[in-house]
């Protein structure tokens, strides 16, 4: 397709989506591009490609943030061309957004074992030079991106690690095959489709009316106290993971739970991290922990968590023996931080 035809395809559903809202449009055009191949593969002519090596990002430094590069169609036919590689290849990439304007976002890992090319994952540091910047650990990067980025990254990095690891189906053994956007996959002998999953995880901020409860794994960083977190068994509802996690955990029982937000965590695998303030029961508060599971868990007070809140960098805090929280972009974070800033969410049962 042209260059001018891409262009006045996409003005044509850009009118054609007008008379809703510009979020109504947004969303009605990604559903379009996931249920539709064709269409996926005519946005794909005006969109633009954000590059992955191996599950990590390509970023630029700019200062002491980090910026992710787009690139459209063209230029990554000419960079494949470059390297030798098939363009076939732009087939693995899997849609992650769209701006107002419906300018579709995609992601490709060059890195990874292609399913639909026979090339060899391409090599980093020559694609590196070219592209002027570093295919960096997410997990590195992650606090020195814009929120906008950071967000786009870890769902772009989850669909990419999903596709990655769901390459055969588990009934037949046969090769599944990815629809254009990347929002399933399915087995061509038997028509099961599998779809990405995340796991559902409750995190809570347990309190007993003036203090709360903070733990630490031996795996965290040292210093950092998080709230209680835990994968939700299958069959479990919400209240249940929550009173079975704290109990397992740290020997309370809990009660009036109140749900706070929620996040997509990418680390180690993807997550829906289900965030929520509750209660001990009254004159509960004897905590045990279970050590397969925990290194420490300890009551806080108010003043002592709004002190370890204004610190700056958590990760210079490591030497003074004080404890630190966990980073502002964690929805541990924000569980905590709403706990100090509202009295309501340590309110004891009557
Ligand atoms: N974003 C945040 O603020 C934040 C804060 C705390 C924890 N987390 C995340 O929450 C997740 C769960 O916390 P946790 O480690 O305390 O959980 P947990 O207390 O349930 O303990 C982990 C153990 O649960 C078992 N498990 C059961 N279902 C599992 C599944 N679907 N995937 C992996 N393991 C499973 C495994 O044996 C694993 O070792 C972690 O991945 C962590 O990264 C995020
Ligand atoms: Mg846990």
């Amino acid at each position: 397709m042209s260059l001018y035809c891409g262009i006045a395809c996409r003005r044509k559903s850009f009118w054609y989506f007008r008379l809703l809202s510009t979020y109504v449009a947004k969303t009605r055009y990604l559903f379009e591009l996931k249920e539709d191949d064709d269409a996926c593969k005519k946005a794909q002519q005006t969109g633009a490609f954000y590059l992955f090596h191996s599950l990590a990002p390509l970023l630029q430094k700019s200062g002491h943030q980090y910026q992710a590069p787009r690139h459209s169609l063209l230029e990554l036919e000419r960079l494949l061309a470059k390297f030798g590689q098939d363009t076939q290849r732009i087939e693995d990439s899997v849609l992650i957004g769209c701006s107002d304007q419906h300018e579709a976002w995609f992601a490709l890992d060059l890195g990874l074992t292609s399913s639909s090319s026979q090339n060899a994952a391409l090599q980093k540091p020559e694609m590196e030079t070219e592209l002027k910047g570093s295919f960096t650990e997410l997990t590195k990067a992650l606090f020195q991106l814009n929120t906008k980025d950071a967000s786009l990254l870890t769902m772009a990095q989850a669909l990419l690690r999903w596709h990655d690891a769901h390459q055969f189906c588990s009934r037949s053994g046969q090769p599944t095959k990815k629809n254009m956007a990347g929002s399933k996959r399915v087995c061509p002998s038997n028509k099961i489709i599998y779809y990405p999953q995340m796991a559902p995880v409750v995190i809570t901020l347990v309190s007993d009316g003036t203090r709360c409860l903070l733990a630490r794994q031996s795996s965290f960083p040292k210093g950092m106290y998080s709230a209680l977190a835990g994968f939700c068994d299958i069959g479990e509802s919400l209240e249940e993971a929550v009173r079975r996690e704290v109990a397992e955990e740290v020997g309370l029982e809990v009660e009036r739970l109140q749900y706070s937000a929620s996040q997509h965590w990418p680390f180690p695998n993807s997550s829906l991290m289900i965030a929520c303030h509750a209660t001990v029961k009254p004159g509960q508060t004897e905590i045990q922990v279970n050590l397969k599971e925990l290194e420490a868990a300890g009551w806080f007070s108010h003043d002592e968590v709004a002190t370890a809140l204004r610190k700056k960098s958590p990760y210079t805090q490591q030497q003074d023996g004080t404890f630190w929280l966990p980073p502002k972009l964690a929805i541990a974070h924000q569980l905590i931080k709403e706990w100090v800033e509202k009295p309501s969410c340590s309110t004891l049962p009557a």
